[in-house]
């Protein structure tokens, strides 16, 4: 039997995962890494911190399996993308915090360039809105205020990536520095078109192009890591960023099949084969995975910033709860929120609402208000949320027959139920819903050999639970309105 070893750089957890060649896990290691908010708006991880928790769940996940290494046929890598990175080319040294996707520091200079007109231009070129969610800004800020960055970085000293870079760099000793183009279509320098950095984008951020990495599709050697690292020296052969890695997980390969992942956030990806569709209601268009010498692909996306995120708030910051996983138990003790509305804009809203300055508002409290309503709403908010983009890309034209669902929040049966209602369509749970981490799998088994075709992937695909709505159409239209109304109440004032 041969295996692949996927690395999941998630914005909780770092983790490593083997697989076999049915796509079932046979080991996993995961490791949780430090959060820092620095201010209101800020988010920032450790790179060094991300790189030996990634390190440390490889070397347990190998060590812990009864798997041979030798039969690891490759690695493959998926991260939570736009989170950016600077480093030194010489020493491999950080020169300041990761700046994390949900960080909201280079909304002035976005509001700077939508006031001069180029949101058009980027949209265009990029698929993205002119938003801090992307690497450009993150880049751009750091070039500034970073001691001494933007000299070093006009003399070729320093190297930038996004999460998979900067692995990719350190597990094979800095010989390589690359990325895909996946994770290269949300730094908002890219051209999804052409699949190249586009010399406008990188005039108009003033960043230096010595800074970047070389853009490979998602199935591709990409090189070695070597055997003093693990004991035995394996191929990178597969790098996507999480959602889409996420999307090829779920066998989401042809036009109008679409998937949802609840994790830190949540993020819903619908493919829409060879074109290119700029959406009307606030959602993103992005590469989907790239293997063999296929051309351009798109999918639409929306993105949520906070959903688990609101449950480890309900955990970290008020302490209501132990686990993340405690939260159904809490949840599920009240028939319903009470009226409760929790809006967990903690780092403004994403799509299909973009406002960067809103934040979190909890709505309805009463006298009677408890732990148990704060936490369903909080259960509640993760659903809301993506049903709001989804019906936003209904407004698009495409309405969904159904939807396919994964990550660490998709394992709560009373969210998925509540999904389904606010829908009206079934949500359907793979067995797998390490789904991000089976997609980088995939990739790197494409390119090694284990599997010779895409169809064969597909048919790898296997349901656990299928939820079907339950609620009625006017009640789940009635749920909804209250939802926007706590949202309207959250945005007003911004
Ligand atoms: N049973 C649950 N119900 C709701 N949220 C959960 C549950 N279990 C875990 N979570 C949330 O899921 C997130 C972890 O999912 P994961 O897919 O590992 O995220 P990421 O890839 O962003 O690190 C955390 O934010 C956690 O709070
Ligand atoms: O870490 P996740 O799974 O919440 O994903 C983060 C996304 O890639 C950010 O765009």
């Amino acid at each position: 039997m041969d295996y692949l070893l996927a690395l999941d750089q998630g914005t909780s957890s770092s983790r490593s995962i083997l697989f076999d060649r049915n796509g079932q896990i046979v080991g996993l290691a995961q490791q949780e890494f430090t959060q820092h908010y620095p201010q209101s708006g800020w988010v920032e991880h450790d790179a060094l911190e991300i790189w030996r928790t990634q390190l440390v769940t490889m070397q347990k996940v190998l060590h812990q399996s009864a798997v041979d290494i030798a039969r690891v046929r490759a690695v493959g890598i998926t991260n939570q993308r736009e989170t950016s990175v600077l480093w030194d080319r010489a020493t491999g040294q950080p020169l300041g915090p990761a700046i994390v996707w949900q960080d909201r520091r280079g909304e002035p200079l976005c509001r700077q360039l939508r006031d001069q007109g180029h949101e058009p231009m980027i949209l265009e070129k990029t698929g993205l809105r002119l938003d801090a969610y992307f690497s450009a800004t993150k880049l751009a800020w750091m070039l500034e205020h970073l001691p001494q960055a933007r000299a070093r970085a006009d003399k070729g000293e320093l190297l930038f990536g996004t999460i998979d870079s900067w692995l990719i760099w350190q597990l094979t000793g800095g010989k390589v520095h690359a990325t895909d183009v996946t994770n290269a279509s949300r730094t908002m320098l890219f051209n999804v078109h052409t699949g190249q950095w586009d010399s406008q984008l990188l005039d108009l951020f003033q960043i230096p192009p010595s800074l970047l990495p070389q853009v490979m599709p998602s199935s591709a050697h990409y090189g070695d890591i070597p055997a003093d690292l693990l004991g035995y020296a394996l191929p990178i052969c597969g790098v996507a960023g999480d959602q889409h890695s996420a999307l090829f997980g779920q066998a989401c390969t042809r036009a109008g099949m679409a998937k949802n992942t609840y994790g830190t956030g949540c993020f819903a990806l619908l493919h829409t084969g060879t074109r290119f569709t700029a959406s009307e209601n606030g959602l993103l268009t992005t590469r989907v995975a790239q293997y063999g010498q296929q051309q351009p692909e798109f999918a639409l996306e929306g993105s949520v910033f906070v959903a688990g995120a609101a449950v480890q708030w309900l955990r970290d910051g008020l302490g209501i709860i132990k686990r993340s996983r405690d939260v159904q138990a809490l949840a599920q003790s009240v028939p319903d929120t009470g009226g409760v509305m929790f809006v967990p804009a903690f780092t403004g809203l994403g799509a299909p609402y973009w406002k960067a300055d809103a934040r979190g508002t909890l709505v309805g409290i009463n006298r009677a208000t408890t732990a148990a309503h704060i936490a369903r709403a909080a259960v509640e908010s993760i659903a809301y949320q993506s049903a709001a983009l989804l019906s936003a890309m209904a407004r698009d034209g495409v309405g969904l027959e159904q939807l396919r669902v994964d990550g660490g929040a998709s394992v709560n049966d009373a969210l998925m139920q509540f999904q389904a209602d606010l829908l009206g369509i079934p949500v359907l749970r793979p067995q797998v819903v390490e789904t991000t981490a089976l997609g980088a799998a995939y990739l790197a088994g494409l390119q090694s050999g284990i599997w010779s075709d895409v169809e064969q992937i597909e048919q790898l695909w296997r349901i656990d639970k299928t939820f079907e709505p339950a609620m009625s159409r006017d009640q789940a239209q009635a749920c909804m309105q209250q939802w926007e109304k706590a949202v309207a109440q959250t945005i007003c004032g911004t």
